[in-house]
């Protein structure tokens, strides 16, 4: 393997997670997150094995005004740790990749341009995207740009979980239940595959409860239906975002009340949710410790709508036989994984209180029909390892 670095930047709305590995891609030498840009955020790094003072002066919120600023100072900070930096391939995290794209892909220009035709459908994420793209693209210009997508493993799902019921020209046009977080549940469905192989081959929901929050039913590793449809609106309610919505109520904003789609796009996207409904805040953390009534209302409806989600996919499952958590509501939130599985044990989830409170791998108890796990996701390795292959196949090619 010849040397050199991979870098995974990892766009969100207000944040930026990125990873510098190996050549190989298979370990992590740093990675951090960037968030609240634009309004006074932080840069963290985390080098594995070192804390304190052997981290570098990082940049100010001065130095974080918009995503693409956030990149720059992310290299130039990188640079500083690692004066020998060599990034061979940068792997961009990518949320939309339309009908098409089943696989990663090596990117350029015209590909970038294709790619801007989704970012309407992920505004919060897809313009983000690209714009790490032109940077790393400017800051590196001879290394491999490498997209990995979002939708790309719910391209397995059967035709009646990827549709919507509309004339077919609509389906023909691209409108299709695309579903998100899809490195995160490829990454799930490897470490099934090598932890649980048994579980891997049966029928699993995983629950991805982060910032943006989906369920995944998967048979085999493959994705057979998710709760996320055209665009990161629909399903489970998340920071920020409603989750399901009767379209009925979009009409009535539009129709009746006179919103412009402006003010009930920006709704959708940025006051509904848990913030919304809290009045208070996105991030569960705040919320449960708030303990309001608008508060407990929130994480009563988030809980509500998971469990009856639970329910659809197993029954598109046509049974369970585990349910894995994930992401920083998932991997964090033991009481909220407590309340989802509660009198559940008639659809066989009994969880274990002891080793749900302690975030222990497996949290069913001992001979529980369905297994119940906590798996902390990691998107950043899956966007490592698509562009080592990237680089591979350019190399074979
Ligand atoms: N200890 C915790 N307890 C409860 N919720 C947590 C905890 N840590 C993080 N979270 C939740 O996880 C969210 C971030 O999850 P993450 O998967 O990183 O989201 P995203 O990638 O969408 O930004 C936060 O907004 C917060 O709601
Ligand atoms: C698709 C999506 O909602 O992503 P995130 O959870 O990173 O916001
Ligand atoms: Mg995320």
């Amino acid at each position: 393997m010849s040397a050199g670095h991979i870098l995974t930047l990892n766009a969100g709305s207000s944040s930026l997670k990125f990873g510098l590995f190996s050549a190989d891609g298979e370990t992590c030498l740093a990675h951090g997150l960037a968030d609240r840009i634009g309004r006074g955020g932080t840069l963290g790094l985390h080098l594995p094995g070192k804390s304190g003072p052997d981290l570098p002066a990082l940049p100010g919120a001065a130095a974080l005004t918009d995503h693409h600023a956030t990149v720059e100072a992310i290299l130039t900070t990188l640079a500083q740790v690692f004066p020998g930096l060599a990034v061979r391939a940068v792997g961009h995290r990518v949320v939309h990749g339309g009908p098409d794209f089943t696989a990663p892909v090596v990117l350029d220009a015209g590909l970038v341009a294709r790619l801007e035709a989704f970012s309407p459908f992920a505004p919060l994420h897809q313009p983000h995207n690209l714009d790490a793209v032109r940077a790393a693209f400017a800051h590196f210009p001879a290394a491999l740009q490498v997209a990995a997508f979002d939708t790309a493993f719910h391209r397995s799902q059967p035709f009646v979980n990827d549709t919507y019921a509309l004339p077919p020209e609509w389906y023909a046009r691209g409108l299709r239940r695309y579903g998100f977080h899809g490195l995160s549940y490829q990454f799930i469905a490897g470490e099934l595959a090598r932890t649980a192989p048994d579980l891997h081959a049966g029928r699993v929901v995983v629950a991805h409860l982060g910032n943006g929050a989906s369920m995944c039913a998967m048979r085999g590793g493959r994705g057979v239906a998710s709760t996320m449809g055209f665009s990161t609106l629909d399903g489970l309610p998340m920071g920020t975002r409603p989750g399901q919505i009767d379209p009925g109520v979009l009409l009535y904003m539009l129709q009746q009340q006179g919103m412009s789609v402006a003010e009930v796009s920006d709704l959708l996207y940025h006051n509904a949710g848990l913030r919304g409904m809290s009045g208070l805040s996105n991030d569960m953390r705040t919320l449960e410790a708030a303990n309001t009534p608008a508060a407990r209302a929130a994480i009563d409806y988030f809980v509500g709508r998971i469990r009856r989600e639970l329910g659809g996919l197993a029954a598109a499952l046509g049974g369970l036989d585990g349910l894995v958590f994930t992401a920083g509501i998932g991997e964090n939130a033991a009481r909220l994984r407590a309340e989802v599985c509660a009198g559940m044990d008639w659809f066989g989830l009994t969880l274990d209180p002891v080793a749900n409170a302690a975030h222990a791998r497996t949290i069913s108890m001992p001979g529980a029909r369905v297994q119940v796990l906590v798996i902390p996701t990691n998107e950043e390795q899956m966007i490592a390892r698509a562009a080592v292959q990237a680089l591979a196949g350019q190399s074979a090619a």
